[in-house]
This record gives structure tokens, C-alpha cells and sequence, in this order.
């Protein structure tokens, strides 16, 4: 079996090659041991010493080749990664000239991988060597006992054709024996991939997607919107800090609060600790009064729009995006584009001349594309390269408007938008979601002075939750302090 068709099977499929081609030369060894040693019983004795010296020389290999296999896959890792991370950016690396760069950085790991593909090509000359030896050996062995014992006889005719039998046998053994040890290392390295599978099935999986809760639930939970964090300890991984670290807060219903903070001080993690990405350390999270942990991920995540900092869009079309299970119609969708600024009715009718008077410029002016969108079957690229990070967040939010979600959360945009276009998805989100609950995690304090309520994250905690107006008017509070230095830095 070449490389090239082996690598074309797939883990299990190989498993079963490897294991059947063992387990049959096997058997063919064993065989021929019990041929040879029945017509001439004499080479038993032959036998155990080239056997122990077997077993010796097969453990040695296998060992050793186990590591180089080792080796040559994790250098050859990095090539492909390599590959189609340069086949994925080819048009930057022309752009800046770095062919010759990725060029040579590709030599490289070709020689380092050729090296260790070449250790494990030289490994097994080396078996190669030992194994024809024993098995000459044992040609020898067959050949040496024959004659002894066909002098014994005195000459008779049978013994010889059945001495050829045993010869002609004991001559075929080197090649099942090479076969042997290169499907015991085979079966050996392919069971790395049983070894994965059990660690991955053991991974803990997340807590179930419907629960009974749902059943009880109404269908147009949650109604009014009102959110309470109680005593909230949330951490990423065991071991690892708190990062909630006790957060005591409640949202009321419809409320629009802005989430401010120093980096790093959880306020994004609010947003994993309500979706349940990460589930709590202790504490809860209720929603209307219902504790969000009892209720099933589905449902929970289901009730959730999330407008995240950096959108992600499908490759597909404009519609796929907006509506990828395919339950609104086209009115529905051109009426959520146009409250969006992304789509005018003018557009429809191909008269492009002319933008929804209400929202005019909010496509004109969101970076690279300057065009509002013409159709739904227009096409979006991989990760939504052909929208501008603003349009694809008035997307989003075109997308969260259409599941009518009554908690609403948006973790600003950081990067890439200006602050014009930010002020205005802004707007966007608090018209469009007047009747929501709202928590935007702001990184430009401008963008929430407007909220009901302000949360300042300190640390894990709450530090201050007010409205605006009354935490501007606390003296040496965070949040004045926050929008003193953002007014001396502006
Ligand atoms: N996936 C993760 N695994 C482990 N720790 C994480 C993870 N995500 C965030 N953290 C840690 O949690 C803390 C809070 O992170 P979080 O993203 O909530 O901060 P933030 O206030 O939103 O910051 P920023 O304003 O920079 O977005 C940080 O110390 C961070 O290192």
C-alpha cells in the first residue's frame, strides 16, 4: 500500500487495514512455523533465538519510530497551516511584497519536516536490514535441519519433496516478517487516534438545549424584560481568577444601560454570563424571575439578540444572512434593511438616486461600501469582507431586530468604525429597540450619555449603577472621573 492511497482512508478505515493486515501476517508467520517445525521438528531449536532476537529488534523499532512519526507530524503541521493561511492572504502578500518572505519561511519548514520524514525513511532501512538477516536465518535454519535430517533417513524420497515444501516456506517469511512489524507500528501510531477520540468524548459537554422550564415557560418569555444579577461569580476555566466577582444589579424593564469600564474589568463577560457560554461560579441570573440556568440553552439563547463586537457575517446572501432558517418573507426583510439605513424603497424600484428620508446618509458614509443594498440575493462574502465592519453591525442588528428578542445586548465595535457611524448605529439600536431591555458595553463614553442607567465595572464588580446625570454629579466617582479624562483627551 503506497503513501499516497493509505493517507486516503480515513482514521477508522485504517485502523481496521492495519489491524487485519497485522493480524493476517501474523497467522501466515505462525503457519509457516507450524509447517517447518512439523516436517523437520529439529528447527524449533533454530527458531527461539532468532525469535527472542526478533521481538528484541521490533520493540527497539517500534519505540524509536513511534517518536519519529511523532516528529514528522507535528513539523508537518505547521506547513499546512501555513499553506492556507498564505493561500487565504495571498492578496496582502502581494500587496506588500512578502512572496519572497513566505517563500523562504515555507523552505524552511519543508526541510525541518524532510528531516524528520527522512529519520523515520532511515528507520526503516534499519529495520529492513535486521529483519532480512532473521529471516535468512531461518531460511538457513530450514535448509541446515532439512539435510540433517534427510541424512538421518537414509535418503527417502517423500522426506525430500516435503524439505522442498519447508524451504519454500521458511523462504517467504522474511517478507511477512517485515509486514509484521510495519503493521504492529502502523496499528500502534493510528491508535494515537483512538487515544484522541476517548479524550474528546470525555470533554464535558454543555448543559442541555431544552429543559422542562421551557415547557412551563410562555412563548412570548420574556415579556416585560426586567434582568437581575444576584451574588454573580463567574470564571472562565477552573483555576483560573474570578471575573465576576459578586456582581449585584437590577436592570429594570425596557431600561437602556450603558456598561463602561477599564479593560479588562468584566464588562464583556456580562454578555457570556447572560447567553450562558460560560455558566456561573454561584449566584444567579434572572430574567422576568425566572432563573436562567433552569431554563434550556435553546430557548435561553434563543430570547437573546447579540450585536457583538466584531459581527461576523456568512458567505451566502444578504437574505441567508438576515434570515437563515427562512421564516420571514421579503417585505419583512426590506422593511428591517430600510429601519436600518441599509436598504431604501427608492432602491427597490432601481432608482438609486434617493435614501429613506429618516435614516438618509446611514449607508452612504459606513466605510468602504458606499452603496445601500439593491437585493437580497446579493452576495456576502466569507466573514462579510465585502460590508463594511458598520454595515455588517447594522446587519446584526437588522438580524436581532427580525427575532424580536426583548434583551437586547451590544458590545460596542472597538476597531474600524468612526465615530460618526458609531454615533449613529447607535441611534439606530435605541430607536429599533425602544421596547427592549438594552445593555451596551460602551468603549466611547459619548455613545451612552443618553442611557437610563450607567453600570461601571470595577473589578468584577459593580461599582457604581446610576443614571447618568446623578453619577456625573458624584464628586470622585469612577464614572465622572472616566468622563473627565475622556473630555481632556478629546
Ligand atoms: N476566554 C477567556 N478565558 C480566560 N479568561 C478570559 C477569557 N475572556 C476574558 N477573560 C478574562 O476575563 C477578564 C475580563 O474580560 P472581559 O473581556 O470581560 O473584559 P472587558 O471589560 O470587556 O475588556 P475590554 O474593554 O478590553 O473588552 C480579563 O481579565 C480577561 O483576561
Amino acid at each position: 500500500m503506497n503513501r499516497f492511497s493509505k493517507d486516503m482512508y480515513t482514521v477508522d478505515e485504517q485502523l481496521v487495514v492495519s489491524g487485519r493486515s497485522y493480524l493476517g501476517t501474523m497467522a501466515q508467520v505462525l503457519s509457516t512455523i507450524v509447517v517447518v517445525t512439523s516436517i523437520t521438528p529439529k528447527f524449533i531449536f533454530g527458531l527461539a533465538p532468532l525469535l527472542f532476537f526478533y521481538v528484541h529488534q521490533q520493540n527497539f523499532f517500534t519505540m524509536t519510530y513511534r517518536e519519529l512519526k511523532r516528529l514528522d507530524s507535528v513539523t508537518r503541521s505547521p506547513i499546512y497551516a501555513l499553506l492556507s493561511e498564505t493561500l487565504d492572504g495571498v492578496l496582502t502578500i502581494r500587496a506588500f511584497g512578502a512572496e519572497e518572505n513566505l517563500n523562504k519561511r515555507m523552505i524552511n519548514m519543508v526541510n525541518v519536516q524532510q528531516t524528520a520524514y527522512r529519520l523515520t525513511f532511515a528507520a526503516q532501512c534499519w529495520l529492513s536490514v535486521r529483519l532480512e538477516f532473521c529471516g535468512t536465518m531461518i531460511v538457513f535454519v530450514a535448509c541446515f535441519v532439512s539435510i540433517m535430517q534427510h541424512g538421518t533417513r537414509g535418503g527417502d524420497e517423500l522426506f525430500a519433496g516435503l524439505a522442498g515444501l519447508s524451504i519454500s516456506f521458511a523462504l517467504s517469511i522474511t517478507q511477512s516478517l517485515n509486514w509484521t512489524v510495519r503493521m504492529a507500528s502502523d496499528l500502534e501510531a493510528n491508535m494515537v487516534a483512538v487515544e484522541r477520540i476517548q479524550q474528546y468524548s470525555q470533554i464535558p459537554s454543555e448543559a442541555p438545549r431544552l429543559t422542562e422550564t421551557d415547557e412551563s415557560l410562555p412563548s412570548n418569555w420574556p415579556v416585560e424584560g426586567r434582568i437581575e444579577f444576584i451574588n454573580s461569580k463567574l470564571r472562565y476555566r477552573p483555576g483560573l481568577p474570578l471575573v465576576l466577582k459578586g456582581l449585584n444589579i437590577s436592570i429594570p424593564a425596557q431600561a437602556k444601560v450603558g456598561v463602561v469600564g477599564r479593560t479588562g474589568a468584566g464588562k464583556s463577560t456580562l454578555m457570556v454570563a447572560l447567553l450562558r457560554l460560560v455558566e456561573l461560579d454561584s449566584g444567579s441570573i434572572k430574567i422576568d424571575g425566572v432563573d436562567i440556568r433552569s431554563v434550556g440553552l435553546k430557548t435561553l439563547r434563543s430570547k437573546i439578540a447579540v450585536i457583538p463586537q466584531d459581527p461576523v457575517l456568512f458567505s451566502g446572501s444578504v437574505r441567508t444572512n438576515l434570515d437563515p432558517f427562512d421564516e420571514f418573507d421579503d417585505d419583512r426583510l426590506f422593511e428591517v434593511l430600510q429601519h436600518v439605513g441599509l436598504y431604501s424603497s427608492m432602491v427597490k424600484n432601481y432608482s438609486s438616486n434617493s435614501l429613506s428620508s429618516h435614516y438618509s446618509g446611514a449607508s452612504s458614509n459606513l466605510g468602504g461600501r458606499t452603496q445601500p443594498i439593491k437585493s437580497l440575493s446579493e452576495t456576502v462574502t466569507e466573514g462579510g469582507t465585502n460590508f463594511s465592519v458598520g454595515q455588517r453591525q447594522l446587519m446584526v442588528i437588522a438580524r436581532a431586530m427580525l427575532t424580536g428578542a426583548q434583551v437586547v445586548i451590544m458590545d460596542e465595535a472597538t476597531a474600524s468604525v468612526d465615530g460618526e457611524t458609531d454615533a449613529r448605529i447607535q441611534r439606530v439600536f435605541r430607536e429599533e429597540f425602544k421596547n427592549a431591555t438594552c445593555i451596551t458595553v460602551a468603549h466611547r463614553l459619548n455613545t451612552i450619555m443618553d442611557s437610563d442607567l450607567v453600570l461601571v465595572m470595577d473589578d468584577g464588580r459593580a461599582a457604581e449603577f446610576d443614571t447618568p446625570s446623578s453619577l456625573l454629579s458624584r464628586e470622585g466617582g469612577l464614572f465622572k472621573a472616566l468622563v473627565d479624562a475622556s473630555e481632556e483627551e478629546g
